[in-house]
């Protein structure tokens, strides 16, 4: 499954971190979590603000794969969910999972199979995925790639009038 994306939405490192700070007040009248559930890698950074913020500190991670670059494939379970984790959702305690955006959904789909319950929060939401993600901040229009900040870097960037310099 080929996606490429036309429209690109580059995220810098504090603009990242003010909306996984949103995300965090957003979840804070919700109740309190046990537990946050990474989706690694994407899910790892806002996962770390996010329990910052609400004072959780048993956090797992789950190592879930689809994309190569810009191109979907398989999802790929490369790293389950600890027994611990499993047990406190079954238990009836509340699990927070934690990525940061959900695109089709099929990632989100995947993980809320382990762990049926979960409260699911993102950072951005595009469309398709929407409906799978209980708490996002931002939505961004499905053929909008976005660009994480610990994929990019700064770059010369050629004048708006077409010249060079
Ligand atoms: O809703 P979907 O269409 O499933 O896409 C969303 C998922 O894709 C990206 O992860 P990716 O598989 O690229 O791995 P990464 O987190 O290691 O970058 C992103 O971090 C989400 O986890
Ligand atoms: N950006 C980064 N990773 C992604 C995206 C995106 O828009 N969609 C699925 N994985
Ligand atoms: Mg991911």
């Amino acid at each position: 499954m080929n996606n490429p994306a036309d429209k690109s939405f580059p995220v810098t490192w504090d603009q990242f971190h003010r909306d996984s700070r949103a995300l965090a007040w957003r979840l804070t009248g919700m109740g309190g979590f046990e537990a946050v559930v990474a989706i690694a890698r994407g899910g790892l950074v806002p996962a770390a603000i996010v329990a910052r913020e609400l004072n959780i500190r048993v956090i797992e991670s789950v190592s879930v794969k689809s994309y190569d670059h810009q191109s979907q494939g398989q999802v790929r379970v490369l790293k389950p969910i600890s027994e611990q984790v499993l047990e406190i959702s079954k238990a009836g305690g509340r699990v927070l999972i934690v990525d940061d955006l959900v695109d089709t959904g099929a990632t989100a789909r995947a993980v809320r199979d382990m762990l049926p319950g979960a409260h699911f929060a993102t950072v951005y939401a595009k469309p398709k995925g929407r409906e799978m993600v209980d708490t996002f901040i931002t939505e961004v229009s499905q053929d909008t790639w976005i660009f994480f900040p610990w994929d990019l870097d700064v770059a010369y960037v050629a004048p708006i009038s077409g010249g060079t310099d």
